[in-house]
């Protein structure tokens, strides 16, 4: 296939590297200045599970990409995703599938602005990524990656995507019910991101706490009651195993809000996650003070490292 990874920081490089590695023609795009040139450079240097390894990659900004796609995979940050559709425009054709896969809720709607649903495939991952220089990245994890078509007369698209990530190793599933599978995922990020975040911590630290139980349910709780507007039932006591499940398999990885707050000094996806539904809940005649004072929090320390948002 002929993908192009629409923001190439931590994990975009990861799935790039994957894609291209299993046969794929496979294009980075991004803005880092000294990424794109390290990368011109020396080729892209990852370890992926401790392996490393050195690959020349295609690279460029946006602009400066003319081709066309058979699937774009986007990567950004959630605050960048709409420049980033806007960008990327003229790389699409009537047929180029878009995946999705950031953390955090909302995005589907942000991309139907630019393309048509039939077009759409959503999904979450669990693989973890960070970046260690200019060009220098790991990738870690086994997944999965769980995707499914915004359009349900689209199945087909999707079940090629899974099947191209699972030739590559990407460990690639067909979710049956994707806005169930990303407001799981989304738990995932409104516990362990936001508390590691704040906390200055990793995840395996985080469950060592002895408020970790009792935080991580009363955020899960929120997250459930908001996920019922939308009709999606998130069953607290299951899902809170579920991210207990997810933090020992990823064990001392600091979450990309880590990396975000406390490493780079570069904004965080908060208002996507806890802020969203914190917000949500307001809208809907109900309060999710975890969520909000979580939020508040959050948007304290990056005015405290003088972050611009
Ligand atoms: N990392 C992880 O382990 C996981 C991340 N996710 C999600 O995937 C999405 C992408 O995350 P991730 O790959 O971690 O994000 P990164 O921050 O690594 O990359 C996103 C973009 O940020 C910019 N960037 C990153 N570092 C720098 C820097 N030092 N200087 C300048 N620009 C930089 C680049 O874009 P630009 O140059 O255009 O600004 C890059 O394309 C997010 O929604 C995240 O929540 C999901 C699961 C795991
Ligand atoms: C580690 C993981 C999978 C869960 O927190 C993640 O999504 C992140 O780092 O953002």
């Amino acid at each position: 296939m002929k993908i192009a990874i629409a923001g190439s920081g931590a994990l975009g490089c990861g799935f790039g590297y994957m894609m291209k590695k299993g046969g794929n023609d496979v294009t980075l795009m991004d803005y880092w200045d000294a990424h794109i040139q390290a990368i011109r450079e020396n080729g892209l240097s990852i370890s992926v599970n401790g392996k490393e390894d050195n690959v020349s990659m295609k690279i460029g900004k946006p602009n400066e990409i003319q081709d066309t796609f058979d699937v774009v995979f986007v990567f950004t940050k959630s605050m960048g995703l709409r420049a980033m559709m806007e960008a990327i425009k003229h790389t699409l054709t009537d047929d180029t599938k878009v995946v999705c896969l950031l953390n955090g809720l909302g995005h589907a709607k942000t991309i139907a602005e630019y393309i048509p649903e039939k077009n759409i495939i959503m999904g979450t991952t669990v693989w973890t990524a960070g970046i260690d220089a200019p060009g220098q990245t790991h990738f870690m994890g086994e997944g999965p990656v769980e995707v499914q078509n915004a359009d349900p007369s689209e199945e087909e698209g999707a079940r090629q995507v899974v099947k191209m990530m699972a030739d590559c190793g990407l460990n690639g599933v067909y979710s049956e019910n994707v806005h169930f599978t990303t407001w799981r995922k989304a738990c995932v990020n409104g516990t362990m991101n936001a508390l590691c975040s704040l906390l200055d911590c990793n995840i395996e630290e985080l469950f060592h706490t002895s408020e970790s139980d009792h935080l991580v349910t009363e955020i899960i709780t929120e997250f459930s009651q908001v996920a019922a507007t939308e009709s999606v039932d998130i069953n607290v006591q299951e899902t809170v195993d579920y991210v207990k499940m997810t933090a020992e398999k990823v064990g001392a990885h600091y979450p990309s809000m880590h990396q975000d707050l406390q490493q780079n000094k570069r904004p965080t996806e908060i208002d996507f996650l806890n802020g969203a539904v914190a917000k949500e809940a307001e809208a809907n005649g109900f309060s999710a003070p975890y969520c909000k004072l979580i939020t508040q929090l959050i948007h304290a320390k990056e005015d405290i490292y003088g972050i611009k948002r």
